[in-house]
């Protein structure tokens, strides 16, 4: 499983996807260009130390992320506010890439036609948006708990 973010724009977010990916030993990608530097203190502070143990991939742009895809393989899974078939419907398997848009614009159409799959979270009618962080992790947690099962043993109790 790859987690890759579009264009992300609110530090924050970033660092805290970042720090779920670690957790769970998940892969992330980044489409640039981001709306912060790495060096922002709101991304660092999010992220804190586990920004050191999660594998971030870095792509200078769509057209580099689509080169890198047609290299790894697996299939492009988008999730997205518009899309019609729910994500609990979706068979997932251990190479899908997941992909998030921004926050303040999600994806543009070609990277909606560019996708495989596209995935919704149903909410409530007239509730716009679940914020990105949260929508990568009800995404995870569903993928991860149809592909593998989530460090059952090895669990940690972890502190802050
Ligand atoms: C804050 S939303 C973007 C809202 C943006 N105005 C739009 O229309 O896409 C940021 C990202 O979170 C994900 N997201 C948020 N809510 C979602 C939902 N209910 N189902 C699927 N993805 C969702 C999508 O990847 C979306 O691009």
């Amino acid at each position: 499983m790859r987690v890759v973010l579009f264009q992300p724009d609110i530090p924050q977010n970033t660092g805290t996807i970042l720090r779920l990916c670690a957790c769970l030993g998940v892969e992330a990608h980044i489409i640039e260009p981001a709306g912060f530097p790495i060096s922002d203190r709101h991304f660092r502070r999010a992220g804190m130390d586990y920004l050191d143990q999660v594998t971030i991939v870095r792509h200078d742009s769509w057209a580099a992320f689509e080169a890198w895809r047609a290299r790894s393989g697996g299939r492009l899974v988008l999730f997205s506010t518009k899309a019609a078939t729910p994500y609990l419907d979706h068979i997932y398997r251990d190479d899908d890439i997941l992909l998030f848009g921004r926050e303040s614009a999600g994806v543009p159409d070609d990277v909606v036609n560019a996708a495989d799959e596209r995935l919704v979270i149903p909410i409530a009618s007239g509730m716009r948006s679940l914020n990105v962080a949260m929508t990568v992790a009800m995404a995870l947690g569903e993928a991860l708990r149809q592909t593998r099962s989530v460090f059952s043993s090895e669990v940690g109790t972890g502190s802050r």
